[in-house]
C-alpha cells in the first residue's frame, strides 16, 4: 500500500490515581502506522486500552509520551487553536456514547460541525445521508426524543455529511440492529474506496475480521497486527478474551 497518514511512535499513557504515587499505564510504548485509504480495525479484551488508544491517535488526549504525526506534522506540537482546526476539517470521530446535542433536532446536530468550519450545508444530501442509512425519525426530531440505535446513525451520519479525510470510531455498530450493521459497514468500507481513512474500535471479531488489518491490543500493548485477518485469526490472538 505506502502512502503513509499516520504513524504513531512509542506512545504512553499514564494516569495517577490519588496520590503521586500510585500510576496506571494504560497504553504502553505502542507504535504503528496508518496508510491512506485503509481500513484498520483495532480489537482487544475489555479495559485493554482501544478507547483511550483512539482518543491519542484523534487528537483528543495528549500521551504522556511519544508522538503522533497526521500528514508528517506531530500534531500535539500544534497550539490547541491548530489542533482544533485540524481535527475539524481533517477528522470525524463517531464515539461510544454519541457525542450529540440532546436538545438540538437532528439536522442541527449533523450540520453544526459544517458550520465552525465554513463549509457548505446541503439539505438534500443530508435528507439523502438519513434515508441512506436507514434513519426512520424526521431530521427535526430532537435527539432526546430517540432510541440508542438512532442516535448511533445520527453519529454517523453527521460524519459522513463532512468531508474528512480520516474517521475514527468507536464501537460505530454496537447499539444497531444486523442490517443497519451491514450498511454502516459498507459506508465505511466505500469511503476507504474513495481514499478515506477509516480506524474502528470494535468488539465484533467478524467486522474485524472484513477490515484490511486487525491490531490486537492487551494490557495497552499491541500484542499483534494481522494483515487479511480472519475470524479464528482474531480470536486465537485474543485467546477467548472479549
Ligand atoms: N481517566 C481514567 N481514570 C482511571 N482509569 C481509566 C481512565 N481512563 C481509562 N481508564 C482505565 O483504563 C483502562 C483502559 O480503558 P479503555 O476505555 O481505553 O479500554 P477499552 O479497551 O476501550 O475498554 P472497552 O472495550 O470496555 O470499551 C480501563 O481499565 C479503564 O478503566
Amino acid at each position: 500500500m505506502g502512502n503513509r497518514i499516520i504513524s504513531v511512535s512509542h506512545i504512553t499513557k499514564e494516569i495517577v490515581l490519588g496520590n503521586s504515587k500510585n500510576k496506571i499505564k494504560l497504553i504502553d510504548d505502542i507504535s504503528f502506522e496508518i496508510n491512506k485509504g485503509e481500513f484498520l480495525s483495532i480489537v482487544g479484551p475489555s479495559g485493554s486500552g482501544k478507547s483511550t488508544l483512539l482518543n491519542i491517535i484523534s487528537g483528543l488526549s495528549i500521551p504522556t509520551t511519544g508522538t503522533v504525526n497526521l500528514e508528517s506534522q506531530d500534531i500535539y506540537k500544534l497550539s490547541p487553536t491548530k489542533l482544533a482546526r485540524l481535527r475539524r476539517e481533517k477528522i470525524g470521530f463517531i464515539f461510544q456514547q454519541y457525542n450529540l446535542l440532546s436538545a438540538l433536532p437532528v439536522f442541527e446536530n449533523m450540520t453544526l460541525q459544517l458550520r465552525l468550519s465554513h463549509q457548505k450545508i446541503d439539505k438534500d444530501q443530508i435528507e439523502q445521508l438519513l434515508k441512506h442509512i436507514n434513519f426512520e425519525p424526521k431530521s427535526t426530531a430532537r435527539i432526546e426524543s430517540l432510541s440508542g440505535g438512532e442516535k448511533q446513525k445520527v453519529a454517523i451520519a453527521r460524519v459522513l455529511a463532512t468531508d474528512c479525510d480520516i474517521i475514527f470510531a468507536d464501537e460505530p455498530t454496537g447499539a444497531l440492529d444486523s442490517v443497519s450493521r451491514e450498511k454502516v459497514f459498507s459506508m465505511l468500507r466505500e469511503l476507504t474506496q474513495l481514499g478515506k481513512t477509516v480506524i474502528m474500535v470494535t468488539h465484533d471479531i467478524e467486522m474485524a475480521s472484513r477490515t484490511d488489518r486487525a491490531v490486537i491490543i492487551r494490557d495497552g500493548k499491541i500484542q499483534n497486527s494481522l494483515s487479511n485477518p480472519t475470524e479464528t485469526l482474531i480470536l486465537h490472538e485474543m485467546g477467548g478474551d472479549m
